[in-house]
């Protein structure tokens, strides 16, 4: 499994107000990195932008050696790169294992019948439902919607993961748990780009971040480092505190 992804001069406005400008980094294959800065800073545009639900304005993003700024979301999902989303969008009326049956779809193998049906459940043993696949998506708690969400997310058997606030509103034992899930995703050679504001998870998950304001790359390198540069406690705090 590869699963380098470099960005290099990403911009987008959106208007007048420039998102995203000019930003560049790289996650190194096997990688998890966090993605963090302020409300606005203009980091799920990022996301948006490499799973292909935004179209730069500028710069590159290329995977494993593929351009993948023109790119539309379903031929990003079959190089190897899938997401979740800030807000667990499930399809209610479908069940669970239908629901991450569906994600199949996108991914970069296709699975049928019998086939299928066991790698959705390998998928749901993976996140921890194992055996609940028949249960109504309405019925599920939050944890266990987050855990679907990662379960379709996985389904697509992506290189690189978007993780976009997957951890935010869990309670510390829930967080616990996700934060083990993200850690064997790793152990198994996936890339990860977690975009989090939680930074017991960054600092658990990230030895390395990248740190955004106002649509710029304002700090990155080794978290611990990152995390008590002065510009990077001026943004998210404001100067007083610099
Ligand atoms: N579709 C859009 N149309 C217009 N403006 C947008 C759009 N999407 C984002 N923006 C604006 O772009 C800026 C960056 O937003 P973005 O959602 O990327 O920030 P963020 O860092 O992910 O914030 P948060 O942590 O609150 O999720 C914000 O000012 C936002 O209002």
């Amino acid at each position: 499994m590869n699963g380098r992804l470099e960005i290099t001069g990403l911009k987008k406005r959106f208007g007048g107000l420039t998102a995203v400008n000019g930003v560049s980094f790289a996650v190194e294959p096997g990688e998890v990195i966090g993605l963090l800065g302020p409300n606005g800073s203009g980091k799920t545009t990022v996301m948006n932008m490499v799973s292909g639900a935004l179209r730069a304005d500028a710069g590159s993003i290329r995977f494993d050696g593929v351009e993948l700024t023109r790119l539309k979301p379903n031929k990003i999902a079959k190089h190897g790169v899938a997401r979740t989303f800030q807000l667990v969008r499930p399809l209610p009326t479908l069940s669970v294992a239908e629901n991450v049956l569906l994600s199949f779809a996108f991914g970069r193998k296709r699975h049928w019948g019998r086939e299928a049906q066991m790698l959705v459940e390998e998928k749901l043993e993976f996140v921890g439902l194992g055996g609940r696949g028949g249960e109504e998506v309405g019925n599920l708690t939050y944890i266990d919607q987050k855990r679907m969400e990662l379960a379709r997310a996985l389904a697509s058997e992506p290189k690189l993961l978007l993780l976009d606030e997957w951890l935010a509103g869990l309670n510390p034992s829930e967080l616990r748990i996700g934060i083990d899930l993200v850690r064997h995703l790793q152990g198994l050679g996936m890339s990860v780009l977690l975009v989090e504001h939680i930074m017991e998870a960054v600092r658990a998950l990230c030895s390395r971040c990248v740190v955004m304001s106002a649509g710029e790359v304002i700090a990155s390198g080794e978290s611990e480092a990152v995390l008590k540069a002065p510009q990077v406690i001026s943004a998210y705090l404001g100067d007083d505190h610099a």
